[in-house]
């Protein structure tokens, strides 16, 4: 049996690397915090703009606060002609999360920030406008067709689902996105927010920040883990069949995308949550196959390595009953962390100091000069 996880090494792991009032991870053990509420409790009761409004403006919103705020993000949807013009530019198998950082970075040259007093509302209408350039891209792409990305749809999941399928999403499935972007919005100093904190360090613009986060993200060790979890997961016709593939990979030392964690050590307690969700949604679709596939998957694992589902494992079923292509799963984890890096950056600039660790060498000493015709 493994032992319990140990927070040091490699990795900066278990290094305090700054402060944070946004999020605690992995306190006890197994919790997950934002801004001190518990994320069961969020994911249960909240709207996800409701999250946003809490993580970058510091509380709860009131009714009216909340109103103002989702009627301000829908107001912002649009996308300006260059951009649609530099996404339409981009060839069909491009991976969508270079889409995002390529549409994210063009944003910052058509509307830059020119001053920290503009942080909010460039923020918030990253957040309004991420679901109008990937699906504008991937329609159009792969459609051929260019679509209108405004939407009667207020709730920023509801209205990512009908600008991809065009029409109007059910309410299961609006409820679910918005839980799934409640699960993605924070999460301390993982890889991402701590490259959009690095970057914020350096006094650079908010589109930087969050270009560089969402390069951090694309990573299978990271976000793009959910992409590859699908990929697993689908090429297994039963659960026995997924048992097997997993003890042969288990064996050859292959990782396994959608378990483990750098801080939790016993679970990930946004996978309970999604898990349901991804329950309620094999129920709809009748699905056979992929959920208890992704059941036994979760049984070999803890039975065999002590490793547990992390928050994108479930997420994988959950978006493919919902109709969503996979490579799109983890540019819909941007759409929701891009509230949680922004909220980094203000924190780290209303207190910064340039984030500049040091490094132990460990090349040559003294190391004599030779000339280019001398070497070898
Ligand atoms: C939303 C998110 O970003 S959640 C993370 C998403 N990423 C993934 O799902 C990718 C798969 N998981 C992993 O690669 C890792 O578990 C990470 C990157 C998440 C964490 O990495 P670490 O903190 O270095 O892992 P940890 O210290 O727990 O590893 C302990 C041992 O378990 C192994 N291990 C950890 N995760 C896995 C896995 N998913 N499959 C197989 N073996 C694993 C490691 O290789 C290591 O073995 P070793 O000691 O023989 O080298
Ligand atoms: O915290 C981490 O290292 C990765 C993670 O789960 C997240 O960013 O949501």
């Amino acid at each position: 049996m493994a032992e319990a996880k140990q927070l040091s090494g490699a990795g900066l792991r278990g290094q305090v690397a700054g402060e944070t009032a946004l999020c605690t991870v992995g306190k006890s053990g197994a919790g997950l915090t934002y801004r001190g509420y518990d994320i069961a409790d969020l994911a249960e009761k909240a709207q996800f703009e409701e999250i946003a409004y809490l993580l970058l403006r510091g509380k709860l919103p009131n009714r009216q606060e909340l109103d103002a705020y989702v009627k301000k993000l829908h107001s912002m949807r649009g996308l300006p002609y260059a951009l649609k013009s530099v996404l339409e530019h981009i060839p069909k198998d491009a991976h969508p999360m270079d889409v995002m950082r390529t549409g994210c970075s063009m944003l910052g040259n058509l509307e830059t920030e020119e001053d920290f007093s503009e942080q909010d509302d460039k923020i918030d209408r990253m957040l309004a406008v991420f679901p109008s350039i990937i699906t504008y891209w991937y329609r159009f792409a792969h459609e051929g067709v260019r679509i209108e990305t405004e939407s009667d749809v207020d709730s920023i999941g509801g209205h990512f689902l009908e600008l991809l399928h065009g029409k109007k999403p059910s309410e299961l499935h609006e409820r679910v996105m918005n839980v799934s972007l409640i699960l993605y919005a924070e999460h301390e100093f993982n890889a991402s927010t701590f490259t959009a904190r690095v970057c914020a360090s350096t006094l650079s613009d908010i589109h930087s920040c969050v270009t560089g986060a969402i390069g951090s993200l694309r990573g299978p060790l990271h976000g793009g883990a959910n992409e590859a979890a699908m990929a697993l997961i689908q090429k297994f016709k039963t659960p026995d069949e997924a048992e097997q593939g997993l003890l042969g990979m288990l064996e050859r030392k292959e990782k396994i995308m959608g378990f483990g964690h750098a801080i939790y050590k016993e679970s990930d307690p946004r996978n309970a949550i999604i898990k349901q969700w991804s329950k309620k949604l094999a129920e709809e679709v009748g699905d056979t196959v992929l959920y208890p596939v992704s059941e036994r998957c979760e049984e070999v694992m803890w039975r065999e390595k002590k490793l547990f589902c992390n928050a994108d494992f479930f997420h994988a079923s959950a978006y493919h009953f919902m109709g969503i292509p996979t490579e799109l799963f983890t540019p819909i984890f941007v759409m929701s962390r891009v509230s949680g890096w922004a909220a980094h950056v203000k924190e780290q600039r209303a207190n910064n100091r340039i984030i500049r660790p040091s490094a132990d060498y460990t090349g040559p000493a003294d190391a004599k000069w030779v000339p280019i015709e001398e070497r070898p």
